[in-house]
């Protein structure tokens, strides 16, 4: 089962796909957003095996976001055009009227809080697999959809990963998780350490069938336990006026447990005056993110 292109969308000098397909690991109906940049658009059919491969970032969104929030307001596409890569902008878990939500309904569990961990306790065990869907099955799907169309986008390899909020919490976790898997990682405002904030214990108390599984959830312990590869280092920014700064964030915390490990000052932790939770901050340090991770994809400023 492949995709359908519901609308495509001109913006920067590429356009931005917004597709649906029938997720494996969720059982539903998945939307995602994909921003084909200008290169993609400037590959003339035939020669398509001249052209190198177009790398993707994988953009995970926080929580109560669709794949519109990203698009529409973190402004990838204009940095995604300047140095040619793909941005994909998954959804943040399963919905539907069959898809249990939050018993009390609240934004920060079920529909649009799927943590991107893949829940072990029933109901959500059978369709919150957000770990498996965002970062084995998109993938993988992405690269048959558009190998069948004969353009060079690599979804699999020279890929990199970054995210806001709980979305920075699913980019931490993934790569720490499958470093050989992406080039870099990077994160706005993530959660780093869910076991010890009120977040991330309802999401493990709701999705987790033992507390024995939280540690191999949690970015401030995975830390001490993932070796680092060469060249590896993880970029930061957090502002100083985000309202969840002490209760959720707590970005100190991943500093602290990276020390007396191969990760000791190799996060780059950017706090960032007067900024808050919002997409302004998001999209004022989106440059810096790109930077980063085209020097790691191997890309130049076009
Ligand atoms: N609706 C909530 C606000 C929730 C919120 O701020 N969500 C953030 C992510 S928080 C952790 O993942 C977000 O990205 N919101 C979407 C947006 O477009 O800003 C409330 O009422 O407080």
């Amino acid at each position: 089962m492949t995709f359908t292109v519901k609308q495509k969308i001109n913006v920067c000098n590429g356009k931005l796909l917004r597709m649906s397909h029938e997720s494996e690991s969720t059982g539903t109906t998945m939307d995602v957003n994909v921003y084909l940049p200008k290169q993609y658009w400037q590959c003339v059919r035939g020669n398509e095996a001249l052209m190198k491969p177009i790398p993707t970032i994988y953009y995970l969104s926080g929580l109560t976001c669709t794949p519109q929030n990203a698009s529409e307001k973190a402004m990838w596409q204009f940095q995604a055009d300047k140095y040619g890569f793909v941005v994909v902008f998954p959804d943040t878990s399963p919905r539907g009227d069959d898809v249990p939500g939050d018993p009390e309904g609240s934004w920060d569990f079920g529909h649009g809080a799927g943590f991107y961990i893949d829940a072990t306790k029933e109901p959500y065990s059978k369709n919150y697999n957000m770990y498996t869907y965002v970062h084995e099955e998109l993938p993988r799907v992405l690269d048959q959809h558009f190998a069948d169309t004969g353009k060079h986008v690599d979804f699999l390899e020279n890929v990199s990963i970054t995210g806001h909020s709980m979305g920075g919490y699913g980019a931490l976790c993934g790569f720490l998780k499958q470093q050989a898997h992406y080039k870099s990682c990077s994160a706005f405002a993530p959660i780093v350490n869910p076991k010890n904030v009120p977040w991330g214990q309802k999401a493990f108390n709701g999705y987790l069938e033992s507390k024995a599984e939280w540690d191999l959830h949690d970015p401030c312990e995975l830390i001490k336990q993932t070796p680092r590869e060469e060249r590896r280092h993880i970029l930061i920014h957090v502002g100083d006026a985000d309202p969840f700064y002490e209760e959720q964030l707590k970005p100190q915390s991943i500093v602290e447990a990276s020390q007396d490990t191969p990760w000791a000052n190799k996060i780059e932790l950017n706090i960032v005056a007067g900024f808050d939770h919002s997409y302004y901050f998001v999209s004022t340090f989106v440059p810096q993110h790109a930077k980063f991770h085209a020097e790691h994809l191997g890309l130049k400023e076009h």
